[in-house]
């Protein structure tokens, strides 16, 4: 079968880098671009070198007119520039993988706007645990209803720069539908002063940031007498390389345009 051509774009992140390492073993894909910003230290240097899997011959570079030859783009890069590179998604008319997080309202919104004319899977973490978490965590709260505590703790790397995590996000807008409810509101984010009790309805978020953890979560149902805790944690970034691989190949055979996510492809509505 011919190998999906794939453009990873935030090649010389941590992420990118897993990424670049996967496909070096993977017979289904072929890396046919390493993007990342322009004047970045790592403009120029072979991405596989970077990855630390050896020469690969693909250069980190910030012209996006290889997308050309792409199938699918995945997308590990940071938020501020995700509007203008969604936009040269659509115009190179590639099918996109998005898997940045901490982005605002109205990046997600026109996200949306350009899903309606691209396949675009949108994942805030592209495991496959914890978006089987998101499923339980929606039935859970579901089943409890509005009688129970719901908070969020998520830990990572003091590397990362957005808090709550995407992750955590999901996981909250992932208990508000089971209660019928949107996130937003409902979600109490900063715990910071004299009057913060755990108002009744309300979803409670908490972040660390600690050493070089790779992804944990917890989501807390609190009921009179007993709790349930949710827990996914992470222990290698090959983790979320693999499952972005997934969703690119899945992606690749979606023939319409549409906004997508890991439980579309995990078939668990
Ligand atoms: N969906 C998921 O499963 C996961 C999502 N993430 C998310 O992916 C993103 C990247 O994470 P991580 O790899 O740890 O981050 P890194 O900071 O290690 O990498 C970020 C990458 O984006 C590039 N970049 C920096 N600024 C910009 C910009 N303004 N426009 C375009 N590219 C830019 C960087 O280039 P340079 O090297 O030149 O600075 C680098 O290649 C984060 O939003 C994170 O939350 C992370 C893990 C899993
Ligand atoms: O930045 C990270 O590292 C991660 N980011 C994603 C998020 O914000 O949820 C996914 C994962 O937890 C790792």
């Amino acid at each position: 079968m011919k190998p999906i051509n794939l453009a990873v774009v935030g090649a010389s992140g941590r992420m990118g880098r897993q990424i670049v390492a996967a496909i070096e073993h993977a017979t289904d894909f072929k890396l046919v671009a390493a993007l990342g910003r322009a004047n970045s230290a790592a403009e120029g240097v072979d991405s596989g070198i970077l990855a630390g899997c050896g020469e690969n011959g693909i250069k980190v570079s910030a012209d996006f007119a290889v997308l050309d030859n792409a199938d699918i783009v995945i997308d590990f890069a940071l938020p501020e520039t995700l509007t203008e590179r969604l936009e040269t998604y659509k115009n190179y008319g590639v099918a996109a993988v998005i898997c940045t997080t901490g982005f605002d309202d109205e990046t997600a919104a026109n996200m949306r706007a350009v899903a309606a004319q691209l396949p675009i899977l949108y994942a805030a973490n592209t495991s496959v645990g914890i978006n089987l978490l998101a499923a339980l965590t929606e039935n859970a709260s579901r089943v409890l209803g509005s009688d129970a505590d719901i908070e969020i703790l998520e830990a990572h790397h003091t590397k990362k720069k957005d808090a709550p995590s995407g992750t955590a996000l999901l996981l909250g807008e992932s208990a508000a539908r089971g209660r019928g409810k949107n996130l937003d509101e409902v979600a109490a984010y900063d715990r910071n002063g004299v009057d913060q009790v755990h108002k009744a309805g309300s979803i409670g978020f908490a972040s660390i940031r600690a050493g070089d953890i790779v992804g944990e979560h917890t989501v807390y149902l609190v009921v009179a007498g007993e709790r349930i805790e949710l827990t996914h944690r992470v222990a290698n970034r090959s983790t979320f390389a693999d499952g972005a691989l997934r969703a690119a190949a899945w992606l690749a055979k979606q023939k319409n345009a549409g906004f997508y996510a890991m439980k579309d492809m995990l078939g668990l509505d």
